[in-house]
């Protein structure tokens, strides 16, 4: 039987995610959030004519004759009463403008003697900003918007101070292994230390999702179960190692036991074949294969794009392209997902992959920019040739 594609996969992973809640955030922590209700303008801005300089509001028509100066106007202290022919206000940016003034000189245009003020360059741009030319109360921004740093300072200045988002699905992430141990413990003979279970939970947050890290399982059923119980109120559940073959890769077996609905195991992907997918009660499941590289390589196709799917949004993983950096041989029959540095030359960006791509080296996976995308069956292929490539979080 042939294996899953990288694309059949992705979109058996997709179908796990649920539609998504709705939850009321703060501006504050709404950032790269997606609005599921309209968000409605309480405010018309500017709420009145407002100075765009420092400067005298006046009458057009009076000019070029000298005028009066009867008061001031700043932002926040407006100014009482109307302009009469002849007077000018002295005011300044983000004030009312008074009623009867068409223009706003800006001050280096200007001489002022007492009070008096003359207007010494031709007027041109009447630097008044009209009342809501900006936007109007009752405008809105559709659910649907990712909300970016903009559109929260355009609805804090719409005086909404909290959206409707899809809210954060929570991730619990489990590691485990007898050979495992925290950082900053001591390992014993054959052990090392385990990394995969913050790597996957900082890429669970980069995609803005509330990660948990499980305490460390060990390679019985018993210490599986228990921490599958741990993570029944999570949205999603991703299992690192223990996906493969091996006596002791358990993983299959316990979430089979527990009812797990399996969407599928094992795929046409490098590095990433054990990879898993399935539900177990209200809660998706991954499980990603162990191997350093390998897992964080299937959290960035995967996992990434299903929290992103659960917070409401629903535009595909960018591709990208560039020019190959170096000779390539022919791939082999699973889609390949390669390390590789990023450069820029003259004709645009460059993708060269490391020489080493074994799937343990997380020194190298450090140093990588992309992801460059290999194809199955892909011929061997020469630098310059135009790649496909998925730039990583650094
Ligand atoms: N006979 C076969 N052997 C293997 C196959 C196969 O198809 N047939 N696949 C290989 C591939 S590909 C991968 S990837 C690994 C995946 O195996 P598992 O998902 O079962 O992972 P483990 O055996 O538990 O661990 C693999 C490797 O990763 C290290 N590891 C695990 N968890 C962590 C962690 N939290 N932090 C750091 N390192 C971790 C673990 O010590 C192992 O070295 O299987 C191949 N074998
Ligand atoms: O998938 Mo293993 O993930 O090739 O190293």
């Amino acid at each position: 039987m042939s294996l899953l594609s990288v694309e059949e996969a992705l979109e058996l992973v997709l179908a796990l995610a649920p539609v998504p809640q709705p939850e009321d955030v703060d501006l504050s922590d709404a950032l790269g959030r997606v609005l599921l209700r309209d968000a409605v303008s309480r405010m018309t801005q500017p709420p009145f004519d407002a100075a765009a300089m420092d400067g005298y509001a006046l009458r057009r028509a009076d000019l070029p004759a000298p005028l009066q100066v009867v008061g001031e106007a700043a932002a926040g202290r407006g100014w009482d009463g109307a302009l009469a022919p002849g007077q000018a206000l002295r005011i300044f940016t983000g004030a009312p403008v008074p009623t009867g003034a068409d223009l706003v000189v800006m001050q280096e245009d200007t001489a002022r003697t007492g009070d008096q003020v003359t207007v010494t360059a031709p007027p041109g741009h009447d630097n008044i900003r009209p009342r809501g030319s900006d936007f109007a109360e009752g405008e809105r921004i559709a659910a649907g918007r990712r909300l970016g740093p903009a559109d929260i300072a355009l609805l804090a200045a719409m005086n909404v101070p909290r959206v409707t988002v899809a809210r954060a699905p929570t991730v619990a992430v489990l590691a485990g292994g007898d050979e495992l141990v925290q950082p900053g413990e001591t390992p014993g003979p054959g052990q090392i230390i385990s990394s995969n279970d913050l790597a996957i939970a900082a890429l669970a947050r980069a995609a803005g999702a509330v990660p948990r890290i499980l305490p460390l399982a060990r390679d019985t059923e018993e210490s599986l179960r228990a921490a599958f119980a741990d993570a029944a109120e999570s949205d999603v559940i991703v299992t690192i190692g223990g996906a493969s073959v091996g006596d002791h890769d358990l993983i299959g077996r316990v979430a089979a036991d527990l009812g797990m609905e399996r969407a599928f195991h094992r795929i046409a992907m490098r590095p990433g074949k054990p990879l898993m997918a399935g539900r177990i009660g209200g809660t998706a499941m991954l499980g990603l294969p162990g191997n350093p590289v390998s897992a964080m390589v299937t959290a960035v196709l995967f996992l990434q794009p299903l929290i992103r799917r659960m917070l409401g949004q629903t535009d595909a993983m960018a591709l990208r392209h560039g020019r190959l950096g170096r000779d390539l041989p022919p791939e082999g029959n699973r889609e390949h997902y390669l390390r590789a540095v990023l450069s820029d030359d003259a004709a645009g960006v460059v993708v060269t992959p490391f020489a080493d791509q074994d799937s343990a080296r997380l020194s190298v996976m450090a140093q990588a920019d992309a992801l460059l995308v290999r194809a199955a069956f892909d011929p061997a292929r020469t630098a310059g040739d135009r790649v496909a490539y998925i730039p990583l979080p650094h």
